[in-house]
């Protein structure tokens, strides 16, 4: 099975945390942290940074490493590694996503996250 390589951002403001829609693709619908696919030879914080600046058009501060969850897929292995992040500044511009929220450590169950996610999701409600 093939194993893709990712990024993810997990935004923090004021103790919220920022939760993305996909807008595309097989996962239409599904809430996830954005971020992207790693590279060929790409560093991991540089493929954060410009993923965040492909989707949202923002800057961010790579704070903290959280975790690498490993999922299985039923067509592919997802490596996905996950950082705390905060914003450079409070623009941000959805230009991939259809929708986005901030969600406090009582709403995280609110939204219908992708399956890989979820464990980093009870992951968060110890930490934010
Ligand atoms: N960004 C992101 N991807 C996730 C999360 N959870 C999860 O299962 N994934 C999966 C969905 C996708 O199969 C893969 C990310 O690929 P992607 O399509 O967003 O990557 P990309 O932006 O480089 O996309 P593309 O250029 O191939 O269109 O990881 C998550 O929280 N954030």
């Amino acid at each position: 099975m093939k194993t893709i390589e990712v990024v993810a951002a997990i935004i923090i403001k004021d103790e919220k945390v920022f939760a993305t829609q996909r807008g595309y693709g097989e996962f239409v619908d599904g809430w996830e942290f954005p971020g992207g696919k790693v590279e060929a030879g790409e560093a991991l914080e540089a493929a954060l940074l410009r993923e965040i600046r492909e989707e949202l058009a923002a800057e961010i501060i790579v704070k903290d490493f959280l975790t690498t969850v490993e999922y299985d897929y039923p067509n592919f292995h997802l490596t996905m590694h996950c950082f705390i992040c905060e914003m450079q500044n409070s623009n941000m511009t959805l230009l991939e996503h259809k929708a986005a929220k901030w969600l406090n450590k009582g709403e995280l169950d609110t939204v219908d996250w992708l399956p890989a996610d979820l464990w980093v999701v009870e992951k968060l409600k110890e930490a934010v």
